[in-house]
């Protein structure tokens, strides 16, 4: 029987760079130090647990193995799903880890490092421009060697957000749009730069852009995005998540 972790509260959604060694945070030490080794080797587990799947999902997509090395590896797939499952959170409760360090989205699906779906991007925010940064492999793969159109929208999308979050609070896209001039290759480490032009911010609202290139030609446009970024009022965020709203968003 699966042991439902639930939380007094939810915290925080916010989005953070993804680093590549996580500090203990305040939120995380117990008074007497005793709980910083714990949260902090629960982190690194769940990013090595994120890398070893994701790993596993990248030879699952360029697998070209035969039939019953296929339904093997399934069995033993199914049999790790058990223990994972014998504490889990429903989608109304924040991970304990992102609610042990605010800022931290452990499993978000573009930037989270315990994610095994996602690259994961890391993502640096200076001066109000986001950085990303990643590397596709095939199980992103859309025209044959190349990324799926849906794929650049997720990671766009992310940046187009830290880009946002950057003037003050993180918003909602309440609009996205993409020119794909060009392929975004498979294979080859790729950059997402976003940036919100000033004259597109109003109180609760920005007009963040972003660009698609590969690292090694950064003036060379595979992708141009921009969004529209919404703060949602009190009351909105009420409908949306309930009685227990983010508290970035609950402030009357
Ligand atoms: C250490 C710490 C690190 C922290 C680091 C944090 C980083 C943090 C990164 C986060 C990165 C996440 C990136 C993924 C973000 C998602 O994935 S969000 C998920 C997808 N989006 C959604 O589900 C939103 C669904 N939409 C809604 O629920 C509602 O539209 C909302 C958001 C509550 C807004 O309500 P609404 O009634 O549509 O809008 P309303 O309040 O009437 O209008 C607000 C303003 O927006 C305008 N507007 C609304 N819709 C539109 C539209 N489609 N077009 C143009 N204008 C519009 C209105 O005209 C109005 O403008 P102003 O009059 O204020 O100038």
């Amino acid at each position: 029987m699966a042991r439902r972790v639930t939380a007094a509260h939810h915290r925080n959604d916010q989005e953070t760079p993804v680093i590549s060694e996580y500090r203990q945070s305040d939120a995380e030490r117990e008074p007497d130090g005793s709980g910083e080794d714990h949260a902090q080797d629960r982190a690194r587990a769940a990013r090595e647990l994120g890398d070893a799947l994701r790993e596993l999902v990248q030879a699952a997509a360029g697998t070209e193995v035969d039939a019953a090395t296929l339904r093997k590896t399934a069995d033993q797939a199914r049999d790790l799903v058990g223990p994972l499952t014998e504490a889990s959170r429903t989608r109304h409760v924040p991970p304990t880890l992102d609610e042990a360090k605010p800022g931290r989205r452990m499993y978000n699906p573009a930037s989270g490092p315990g994610n095994p779906i996602a690259p994961p991007m890391r993502v640096r925010v200076a001066d109000g421009v986001a950085t990303g940064t990643c590397t596709l492999g095939l199980a992103y793969e859309g025209p044959h060697s190349y990324t799926h159109g849906g794929i650049s929208a997720m990671l766009v999308d992310q940046i187009l957000g830290h880009a946002h979050a950057a003037q003050g609070r993180p918003g909602m896209t309440v609009s996205l749009s993409l020119r794909y001039r060009r392929p975004v290759p498979l294979e080859t480490p790729l950059r997402l730069t976003a940036w919100v032009p000033e004259d597109s911010i109003t109180d609760r609202r920005t007009g963040p852009k972003a660009t698609i290139t590969t690292e090694d030609e950064p003036d060379r446009l595979l992708v141009e995005a921009s969004g529209i970024f919404v703060i949602p009022t009190a009351e909105q965020a009420e409908r949306i998540f309930g009685d227990n709203p983010p508290p970035r968003w609950s402030e009357k």
